[in-house]
């Protein structure tokens, strides 16, 4: 039986996705074979021994020690695309928020649950109805940092409601640019991007690149009348710089997810902040919840990886006796090696599949025979070989 350990709530739909007969999931273990989780900040130390994959429902995994992972041999895995739709519509909804006096109209009406008159009530709403106006989105800028599954997405939407679209991402891939509308114009730099838009948004992970990238430099770049949308990541907004840009009218508006103690304490309307709510609809938390439970079972049942940040995509169709997973690092003759030893044991090897992601290297090997534990133990004892596993 496989051992499932699970942080943070995961949906019912995706933890049917393990078979009953093959898996055990629960909240704790002492020897789990892989952890699924959303937001849990998750230490190295929490990833005992037998771990030997992570799945994020989710798109981010800056709350995994990717880099310790991958030392490790672990492949975490993601689930792209799967909450795009949710978090395009909350930024929707931030658009109209940061266009429009809705929320201060909302504060005002309630604010008359003393009035008894229907007459005098309507009387007074058409009079003071002028201080909560606002201006259209259509006609609108909106520069878009970071153009993946949901900046894609919110692209398209924007452009739906007759605003211009400009974006900025410089590390674009094929898949992503196809799903990109033609009429998005691509900015060479990001100070282009904030120095054009009336609405910026920013939909990027966040990096040792990434981290601190709207800082004072940019923010000194847009429209006084800008407002700046972040439904990606707290750390990728320098937010001490956000508060000096809005005090001294250089940006009109912050919309985030990640409030701090300071956005909280501000007054004035400047901000608007919502508990790390993008991704939180039925929807999108299914749809995680299943695309990483898939990935976890095929992993662990047949090796393959799709959707790693870590590890190579890697699909082999299960033939032969049984079938090995081995990482190594990525270095020259690792894989010879294994091979020797498995000529030299005369097992036959009935299909195979190596690919390299950055510093790691991953194989899955279909042998004709079952090899036994003293194998298994000559394979693991080679230098720069990382993990070894049989998969029956
Ligand atoms: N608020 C929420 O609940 C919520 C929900 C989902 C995702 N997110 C965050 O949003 C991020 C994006 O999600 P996604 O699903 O669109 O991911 P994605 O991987 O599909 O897209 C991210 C894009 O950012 C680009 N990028 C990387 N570095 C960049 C840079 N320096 N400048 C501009 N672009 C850069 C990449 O090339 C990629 O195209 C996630 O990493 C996550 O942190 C937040
Ligand atoms: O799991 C969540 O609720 C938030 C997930 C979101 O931040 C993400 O990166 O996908």
């Amino acid at each position: 039986m496989y051992k499932i350990l699970t942080f943070n709530q995961i949906a019912v739909v995706g933890l049917e996705r393990f078979p009953r007969d093959r898996f055990e999931i629960a909240s704790e273990f002492a020897s789990p074979d892989a952890i699924l989780l959303r937001s849990h900040k998750l230490a190295a130390e929490e990833i005992s021994p037998s771990v030997k994959a992570i799945g994020r429902a989710g798109a981010g995994t800056n709350n995994i020690p990717v880099g310790h992972c991958t030392e490790r041999g672990i492949p975490v895995f993601n689930s792209p695309g799967a909450n795009a739709n949710a978090v395009k519509e909350l930024v929707i909804a931030g658009l109209s928020l940061g266009s429009r006096g809705i929320l201060p109209g909302i504060e005002y009406v309630k604010s008359l649950g003393d009035m008894q008159d229907g007459a005098e009530l309507s009387k007074l709403l058409e009079k003071e109805k002028k201080r909560f106006k606002g201006n259209e989105l259509s006609g609108k800028t909106l520069g878009i940092v970071g153009l993946g599954a949901i900046g894609s997405m919110i692209a398209r939407a924007a452009l739906d409601l007759g605003m211009s679209v400009i974006g900025y991402d410089p590390a674009l891939s094929v898949d992503a640019a196809w799903r990109l509308p033609s009429s998005v114009q691509r900015m060479e730099n990001i100070s282009s991007l904030f120095a054009r838009a009336d609405y910026i948004t920013l939909h990027l992970p966040v990096l040792d690149s990434t981290r601190g990238l709207v800082n004072a430099d940019l923010l000194a770049n847009c429209k006084p009348s800008a407002c700046l949308l972040n439904f990606a990541r707290e750390e990728i907004v320098d937010v001490a710089a956000v508060e000096s840009a809005l005090d001294s009218g250089k940006l009109r508006q912050f919309i985030t997810d990640f409030p701090t103690p300071n956005l909280i304490a501000r007054t004035g309307g400047d901000v608007i902040l919502m508990p790390h709510i993008g991704a939180s609809t039925d929807e999108a938390e299914d749809n995680c919840a299943v695309m990483a439970s898939e990935q976890l079972v095929d992993f662990l049942e047949n090796g393959n990886i799709r959707n790693s940040v870590n590890f190579p995509a890697l699909y082999l169709e299960r033939s032969g006796a049984a079938r090995l997973a081995i990482s190594n690092r990525n270095v020259p003759k690792i894989l010879s090696s294994v091979l020797d030893i498995l000529a030299d044991a005369d097992i036959n090897i009935h299909d195979m599949l190596n690919k390299s992601r950055e510093e790691i290297a991953y194989n899955l090997i279909d042998l004709d025979a079952k090899p036994d534990t003293a194998l298994l133990d000559k394979i693991r004892g080679l230098d720069g070989v990382v993990n070894v596993r049989l998969i029956a």
